[in-house]
């Protein structure tokens, strides 16, 4: 099932669960404006290449529309519609004054030079630069993009609207981004499993993990895993895959990566298939890459107990299924993954006031609304007597069907 199709079920059923008024449902299921531009840029050699960009944003009852750009080759219209629809109940759960939008350029960026990239996120912001806005859409990463991504968006956008920090969050210390916002998504993921963890007695030490995805997301999270005494005992990224059933040195690993540019043939494990890794023996099993990655093709062989969606969208509908039957617990990406946007809030807070927040006070804070967020969650599972993922989905989507009947703006 493609995203946008698996996403519109989420939200339908709890819908259906809150019981909204279907002219409701249907007016917050459309998305506020869908955004597709071409974007040509001189590759070095001189050549012209076209690539197709998009931002679509999903809805502003809460705030300002927020959510990442991708730069991957199977961006589609579909895959950053359901996206940034998962970015307004995302920014709701995690509470917030947000609303939601993703956008993606469809290219594989380790093909391009780092000038090539440069002029292609010049070129992508003068089409969308009016737009986009500091009280309107605020980009930040998503993957295939980084620090130095956002950081030639607020070039590019102050060229036209004047020097504004706050059009982009995840962008470098040194032109006013937060200390925290590059391990947030993956702190976050780790803030989320202990208090899922806790709810069953047990701990990060006491577990196993595979986690699938080595960048930005993956790569943190390990990290912090295994400062709290976690095996990690699977990594996965485009590369390759390492195993180790007494633990990967998390920290090696990085280093060899970064040296070598590649999983392969580090010598601290042994290699696997990457898609071995999803269904491999551990506790705790963390998408970290791409979407729909478990699917019905190999749900019913997953191993793990837990699984903590780190991903947008990994499990589809049908594995998710399949899995609930066999007892597997899943920490939905609406709820899992937000750590990250919750430290973009802080940092375009940070921004607005003009002062910056010391490191522990970003840890703190987001510490405080992943435990919230999760305790608001088990409410609505109690409420509604459902899963988690639908706990996550009423939450969030109940938010914004209020703030949209109380601007007045149900169809
Ligand atoms: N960066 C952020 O703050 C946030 C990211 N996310 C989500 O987390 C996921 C990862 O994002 P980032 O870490 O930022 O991206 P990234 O670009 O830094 O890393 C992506 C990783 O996935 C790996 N990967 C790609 N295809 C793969 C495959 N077929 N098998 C195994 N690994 C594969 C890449 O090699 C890389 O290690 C995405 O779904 C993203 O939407 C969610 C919330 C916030
Ligand atoms: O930090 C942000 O604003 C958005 C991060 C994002 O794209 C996501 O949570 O999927």
């Amino acid at each position: 099932m493609n995203a946008l199709a698996a996403t519109n079920r989420n939200f339908r059923h709890a819908a259906r669960l809150l019981g909204l008024d279907s002219k409701l449902e249907k007016s917050l299921l459309i998305p506020f404006r869908e955004i597709k531009v071409e974007c040509t840029i001189p590759k070095d050699d001189g050549t012209l290449v076209s690539y197709v960009g998009f931002r679509v944003q999903h809805d502003n009852s809460r705030g300002p529309m927020k959510g990442g750009i991708r730069y991957h080759p199977e961006v589609d219209p579909d895959e950053v519609n359901a996206l940034a629809q998962l970015m307004t109940w995302k920014t709701a759960v995690a509470d917030i004054p947000y609303g939601g939008a993703k956008g993606g350029i469809g290219v594989t960026p380790r093909d391009l030079t780092l000038s090539e990239l440069e002029r292609l996120t010049r070129v992508f912001t003068q089409k969308i630069h009016d737009l986009i806005g500091v009280n309107t859409d605020v980009p930040a990463p998503d993957m295939g993009t980084n620090a130095q991504t956002m950081a030639w968006i607020l070039d590019e956008y102050s060229k036209f609207h004047g020097h504004s920090p706050a059009i982009v969050t995840g962008k470098p210390i040194d032109l006013g981004g937060s200390l925290g916002r590059d391990a947030a998504t993956g702190r976050g993921v780790v803030f989320a499993t202990e208090a899922l963890l806790a709810e069953h007695g047990k701990s990060i030490k006491d577990m196993t993990f595979a986690i699938q995805g080595f960048g930005n997301v993956g790569s943190w999270a390990s990290r912090l895993i295994q400062e709290r005494g976690g095996k990690i005992v699977a990594v996965s990224d485009v590369t390759g895959a390492v195993k180790n059933l007494n633990g990967i040195d998390i920290l090696a690993l990085l280093k060899h990566k970064e040296t070598t540019g590649s999983l392969s043939n580090f010598n601290g494990g042994d290699s696997m298939n990457a898609d071995e890794l999803l269904v491999y023996e551990c506790d705790v099993l963390i998408p970290c890459a791409l979407g729909g990655v478990l699917n019905r093709e190999n749900a019913g062989e997953v191993k793990a107990k837990f699984i903590i969606e780190a991903a947008n969208h990994p499990t589809d509908p049908e594995a998710d299924e399949i899995l609930s039957k066999k007892g597997v617990i899943i920490l939905p990406d609406i709820y899992a993954n937000a750590g990250g946007v919750t430290v973009s809030y802080f940092e375009w807070v940070q921004n607005i006031q003009g002062f910056m927040w010391d490191e522990e006070k970003v840890n703190d804070e987001l510490k405080k609304y992943m435990t919230k967020a999760f305790h608001n969650i088990k409410s609505m599972c109690q409420t509604h007597e459902c899963s988690l993922r639908m706990g996550a989905f009423t939450l969030g989507v109940n938010r914004v069907a209020r703030s949209t009947l109380l601007r007045g703006w149900e169809a």
